[in-house]
């Protein structure tokens, strides 16, 4: 696991946005695309903007998919729609068709979109193993990632895929990667910063013993891949040095 703490957010995106270009590019030189799992939340927005604008050049988006990790179980019209955060703060600035962005259809109830994204990202591998190439994942203070809540019952989840949880402190559906399948990933960056997160960011980075019930994040430890924390210092401000 790397551990990057920076004074500014701004240098933490700067690097961020460093980070995923150069995997960007490696991807698609490999492999002929860029398979990149967004994250939801306010944190990657200033991100994103700048992906598609001081760093729009960088990247040859014609070769980038792009899915996304939770989705609240809102219309896709609905502010609070993860998908159309992502779409305003970058994919249209950008001009990425429709066909290389995989929205989480919540038209249907959460339990049949959830089946029927697994089955859209399922077709998009044709069958072979589901590991993406970036998932940006941000945290909340409770130390849930995408919509692994504490306590819910997607923590238990042995299955590669997406499911549709319950999230009692929420009182709503969501969408989610499951810990398995977030974990078949080649790399997973944390997006974290701000104080509020400091108490999260030691027990999922410091626990000796994990209490993944209680801090769902500590189940994101990738079987191959590469795990970066990209913190500002108020995030990291608990860490033992
Ligand atoms: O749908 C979501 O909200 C996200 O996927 C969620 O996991 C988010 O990353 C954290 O809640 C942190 O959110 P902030 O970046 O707003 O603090």
């Amino acid at each position: 696991m790397n551990l990057l703490i920076y004074k500014t957010q701004e240098e933490l995106q700067e690097d961020l946005v460093d980070y995923i270009v150069a995997i960007a590019n490696k991807a698609i030189e490999e492999q002929g695309c860029f398979n990149f799992v967004l994250t939801g939340g306010n944190s990657p927005k200033a991100l994103y903007h700048s992906l598609a604008t001081s760093y729009k050049d960088k990247i040859d988006w014609t070769k980038v998919y792009f899915f996304f990790g939770d989705e609240r179980n809102v219309m896709p019209t609905h502010e609070s729609y993860n998908g159309l955060m992502a779409k305003t703060a970058m994919l249209d600035l950008l001009e990425i068709p429709e066909n290389q962005i995989f929205y989480v259809d919540t038209t249907l109830a959460p339990e049949k979109a959830a089946i029927e994204y697994t089955k859209a990202i399922n077709a998009h591998f044709k069958g072979a193993d589901l590991s993406f190439d970036l998932i940006l994942l941000g945290m909340g203070d409770d130390a849930h990632t995408a919509s692994l809540f504490p306590g819910t019952t997607i923590l238990n989840s042995k299955e590669v895929e997406v499911d549709s949880v319950f999230v009692e402190k929420l009182s709503t559906y969501r969408i989610s990667f499951t810990a398995p399948l977030i974990n078949k990933a080649k790399n997973i960056a944390f997006l974290v910063f701000g104080e509020n997160k400091a108490d999260a960011v030691k027990h999922v980075i410091e626990d000796k013993k994990k209490n993944t019930k209680l801090y769902p994040t500590q189940l994101i430890d990738p079987i191959d891949g590469s795990v970066t924390w990209f913190l500002d210092d108020a995030a990291a401000a608990l860490l033992d040095n």
